[in-house]
């Protein structure tokens, strides 16, 4: 399924929105002429512009008129002022994709009349191509769509999509917050290492391969987590000793209820 002949509205160009158009560019699935981003903020306007060459408004309903496909990249928050200029008047949208975390396939549905919403959950990897997104949609989204969905989520990275939208909100906690917990952990070693002695520009190269190069050991591997950190691990060694102090701050309970509290507050988001 092609974009031949389609337009592409994203209400909202910030952080994601912008990622969304450059993996759709990049991975050449659409030219600059069938994008067309709507944003209040005339900064993000003229960066999106200048950035991608792509039609930029402030005006979401123009944005919304000529497209086929529109994809809502605004805060959950201002949902409630997005959405109610547009009821009735995109019935022409062959789908609408949502990103907004916490808000539910029906409140979009309701709130366009158009049931061939799609709601799905990237994260920030995918500036670079190296994101992940889990999706789902309303029934009534055609094969057709469906494939498009996918084509645009994986112009970011990988896309799974899941049959029940209860996946939704674990996977905002999971994957979408993610990013934001490895980086405060990455920030809190490289604190570490500046502590015992190093310049921060050694301590920072340290960890950042060691992530780097951990991640991709870990992904060649195939192997259980827990059986690279066992080859980590000398008996009565320094790991060990490391890890007993790891564990004894609570860090595994501490990632559960972090987890946790994004999912809880995902769900509340889109309570409204
Ligand atoms: N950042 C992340 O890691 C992820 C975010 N998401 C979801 O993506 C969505 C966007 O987040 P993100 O890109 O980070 O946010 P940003 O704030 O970077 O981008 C949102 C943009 O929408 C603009 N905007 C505000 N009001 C309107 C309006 N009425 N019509 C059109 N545009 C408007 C904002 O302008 P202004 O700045 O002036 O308010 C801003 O430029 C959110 O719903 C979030 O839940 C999903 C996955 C990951
Ligand atoms: O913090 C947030 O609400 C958004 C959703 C996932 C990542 N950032």
């Amino acid at each position: 399924m092609s974009f031949e002949g389609k337009t592409i509205a994203f209400i909202g160009a910030g952080v994601m929105g912008s990622a969304i158009i450059g993996g759709l560019l990049k991975k050449k699935l659409v030219v600059p002429e069938q994008i067309i981003a709507s944003d209040p903020n005339e900064q993000a306007r003229q960066a999106i512009a200048s950035q991608y060459g792509i039609q930029v408004t402030d005006d979401n309903m123009e944005a919304a008129k000529q497209a086929q496909i529109m994809v809502l990249c605004v805060k959950p928050q201002f949902m409630g002022k997005v959405l109610p200029p547009f009821y009735g008047e995109v019935a022409h949208l062959e789908m609408v994709v949502s990103i907004a975390a916490g808000v539910t396939l029906k409140t979009i549905e309701e709130g366009l009349a158009n049931m061939n919403v799609v709601r799905a959950m990237p994260n920030t990897p995918a500036q670079i191509g190296e994101g992940i997104s889990v999706w789902t949609c309303a029934p009534e989204v055609g094969e057709d769509q469906r494939a498009q969905a996918q084509q645009i989520l994986e112009a970011m990275g990988q896309a799974i999509y899941v049959d029940d939208e209860k996946y939704l909100d674990m996977a905002t906690a999971l994957s979408g917050s993610g990013p934001a917990y490895l980086f405060l952990f990455i920030e809190a070693w490289i604190d570490a290492g500046v502590k015992m002695g190093f310049s921060r520009a050694i301590a920072e190269a340290l960890v950042k391969q060691t992530v780097s190069g951990s991640t991709a050991y870990l992904n060649h591997t195939g192997a259980h987590p827990t059986v690279l950190r066992n080859q980590v691990t000398s008996p009565g060694g320094t790991t060990a000793a490391g890890l007993y102090e790891l564990e004894r701050g609570g860090l595994r309970t501490a990632v559960a209820d972090a987890v946790w509290a994004a999912y809880k507050r995902s769900q509340e988001l889109g309570e409204g």
